[in-house]
């Protein structure tokens, strides 16, 4: 397995490109250590594939080089960059049994047989599979093809790194909590680089250890799944991460004051940079009523199982608060108190107060 570095990487699909709008990925640097298990996690047309045809090699990226190791690939054919890929849906031989699958990448390679029987009994049974290695895989289910087509990625030790792109889209939703915690069990015992693509958050916060969340092109954080809930870098990541996402409020900057709504807000530090867009991020979670604090009017209670999300106006700006306990009423006037050390100034998206330690 190896390190992965992109290094300045750019990538415009335009011939001539002119301005940062003209490019699919804007500048990329980043270092994907030996071992880790990471998720590329952003909505649809982020650039997730752009920068995964990039790594894999089916793309030459218009800017910037990719080391495996720190040896230079960036030229290199997908063929001699030692990947498995995992896509969307799955890349088995219908006409083979599924042992013969699994055997398939190792027997391609020239693996001696008493080793490929081994690896392809490893992988059986991480992948809970012994008992249908003699069906012919065009008799299996959808889910359990993308299984094996997994198995398939996972079956050698000698590759640079396994990559899955949206390897679940098939997968019948009851069945997909079970494959995520699986795939994360399987990191844990193979101990290979895995880079997961998905745009859904569940996917990447339970599977990686780091998450590159991405939009528009850009890198906007890297962090632990903790990270990222407890202090989103940015505006998109507070909000695209986490059930409810965070709110985003208007927030003005005065004489020292962050005022919301006219009522002045503690921050968790003191306030970094000047000028720009000003916004306060809070997450639902800490958001809690009151008897003191911001009024608001109740909109609207939604019961979601141990907690409910009660949805409030200040003013016209609508805020969310997940509360346990008592609820209040519908069109009811409440307070709403902000968990200081949880509440963040943006400037222009980006973080703009600093941490007390
Ligand atoms: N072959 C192409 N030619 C021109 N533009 C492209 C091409 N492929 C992707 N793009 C554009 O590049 C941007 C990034 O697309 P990309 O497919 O990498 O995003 P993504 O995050 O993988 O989205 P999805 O999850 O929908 O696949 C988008 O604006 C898309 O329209």
């Amino acid at each position: 397995m190896a390190k992965i570095t992109l290094s300045n990487l750019r990538h415009s699909y335009l011939p001539n490109p002119t301005g940062p709008a003209d490019y699919a990925l804007k500048e990329i640097d980043l270092d994907w250590n030996d071992g880790g298990a990471y998720a590329l996690l952003g909505p649809s047309g982020c650039g997730k594939s752009t920068l995964l045809n990039i790594i894999s090699g089916l793309l030459t990226p218009s800017d910037g080089r990719i080391l495996f190791d720190d040896k230079d690939v960036t030229d290199l054919p997908p063929d001699q960059r030692n990947i498995a890929q995992v896509f969307q849906f799955p890349v088995i031989y219908d006409t083979m049994t599924v042992r013969e699958n699994l055997a398939f990448p190792l027997r391609n390679r020239g693996v001696n047989e008493a080793k490929i029987t081994e690896r392809v009994a490893e992988i059986a049974a991480m992948l809970e599979v012994e008992d249908m290695l003699d069906t012919r895989a065009a008799h299996l289910s959808p889910d359990n093809k993308q299984k094996i087509s997994m198995g398939r990625g996972l079956v050698r030790d000698d590759v640079n790194v396994v990559m899955f792109d949206e390897p679940l889209t098939v997968i019948d939703p009851h069945l997909k909590w079970k494959l995520r915690s699986k795939l994360k069990e399987l990191h844990q015992r193979v101990r290979a680089t895995m880079i997961y693509v998905t745009h859904d958050q569940t996917e990447a916060l339970t599977f990686a250890d780091q998450v590159v969340v991405m939009q528009e092109g850009e890198i906007v954080q890297i962090g632990t799944p903790v990270e990222l809930f407890e202090r989103p870098q940015h505006t998109f990541v507070g909000h695209f991460i986490g059930s409810p996402g965070m709110n985003i409020l208007p927030a003005l900057v005065e004489g020292g004051q962050v005022m919301f709504n006219g009522q002045a807000v503690s921050l968790e530090g003191k306030v970094t940079g000047s000028g720009g867009v000003t916004q306060l991020g809070i997450r639902p979670e800490f958001v809690s009523l009151s008897n003191a604090g911001i009024p608001a009017r109740v909109r609207k209670v939604s019961d979601v199982g141990r907690h409910a999300v009660v949805e409030t106006m200040v003013g016209e700006t609508a805020v969310k608060a997940v509360i346990e306990g008592n609820l209040p009423e519908q069109g009811t006037e409440v307070h709403l108190a902000f968990q200081q050390n949880q509440t963040r100034l943006y400037r222009d998206g980006w973080i703009a107060t600093e941490v007390v330690s």
